[in-house]
């Protein structure tokens, strides 16, 4: 092996020939593709197309029939809590989780992202770094005046950004977003938005999951397209973000617009 070889990073995700059948269908159709760590990337799709179901892959949630190979980070299988400290996961769902019925302090609810955990019931493990990157990951986010509060008394937008906060807290390699705008208000998904931009230019790769190409930061490169659980196109962001493209892949008439680096979509 050469040198270059041996210290070379191994891709952030190379999945082969995954598929995923639930109720004799195949949910996931013989995907393919590998991310390079750094490769910020946005999943794009249509209700249905299996970008949930990609995710869940992602995390080792589910696992694809025989024959495939699903590697993150250079390594299969993980068990899932060594994965999330490596791979952040922001979505609705874990955030409603984490403001539901029993829900958590704003601090806890970030510290316990060190133990891919629901809450701190590990206390003794706890440890002043832990805590120090925890209010230094809400301050990145501009919410650390919310330590204190409980996580059911904050609005949606507050709540996403300390669930990013939590997701950054142990420093993860990259942070899988999964719908991250949703129930936002424009102003306010703007706002979170721009948020992320720095933590695209400090080091984690973000992988967008969403259906909207007007979440796609301008730091995101590459675009992944699926239709019908497969991969319909795969490519940098200026050949897929076209009017051609989208209209192939929501199945009406498109139009993409294009200002300061952020993408709109119009019906034509
Ligand atoms: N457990 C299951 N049993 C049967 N069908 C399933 C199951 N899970 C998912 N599906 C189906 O697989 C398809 C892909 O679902 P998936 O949730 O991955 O799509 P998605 O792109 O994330 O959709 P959305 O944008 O609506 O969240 C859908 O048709 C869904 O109904």
């Amino acid at each position: 092996m050469t040198e270059a070889a041996e210290t070379s990073i191994p891709p952030l995700l190379h999945i082969e020939n995954a598929s995923v059948v639930r109720a004799e269908r195949r949910i996931l159709d013989d995907v393919s593709l590998t991310l390079a760590a750094g490769e910020h990337t946005a999943i794009l799709g249509r209700n249905g197309s299996g970008k949930s179901t990609l995710v869940k892959l992602i995390l080792h949630q589910l696992y694809p029939v025989h024959g495939a190979r699903v590697e993150v980070f250079g390594q299969s299988p993980w068990d899932i809590f060594s994965l999330r400290r490596r791979l952040g996961f922001v979505s609705p769902a874990a955030q409603a989780d984490l403001t539901g019925e029993d829900a958590l302090e704003v601090m806890d609810a970030v510290v316990s992202g060190f133990f891919a955990s629901r809450g701190v019931w590990r206390r003794e493990t706890i440890t002043p770094a832990m805590r120090d990157a925890a209010a230094e990951a809400l301050h990145r986010m501009g919410v650390e005046h919310l330590i204190g509060r409980s996580m059911a008394t904050l609005s949606s937008g507050e709540a996403r950004r300390v669930l990013i906060a939590r997701a950054l807290a142990h420093r993860p390699d990259a942070v899988l977003l999964d719908e991250p705008c949703g129930g936002l208000d424009p102003a306010t998904r703007r706002l979170f938005l721009d948020s992320l931009r720095p933590l695209a230019q400090g080091g984690a790769t973000l992988i967008l999951v969403t259906h909207h190409i007007e979440e796609i930061l301008p730091e995101i490169d590459r675009v992944i397209m699926m239709k019908d659980g497969r991969v319909a196109r795969d490519g940098a962001k200026a050949d897929m973000l076209t009017d051609a493209a989208l209209t192939d892949l929501f199945g009406l008439p498109m139009t993409v617009s294009d200002r300061d680096g952020w993408f709109g979509l119009q019906l034509s």
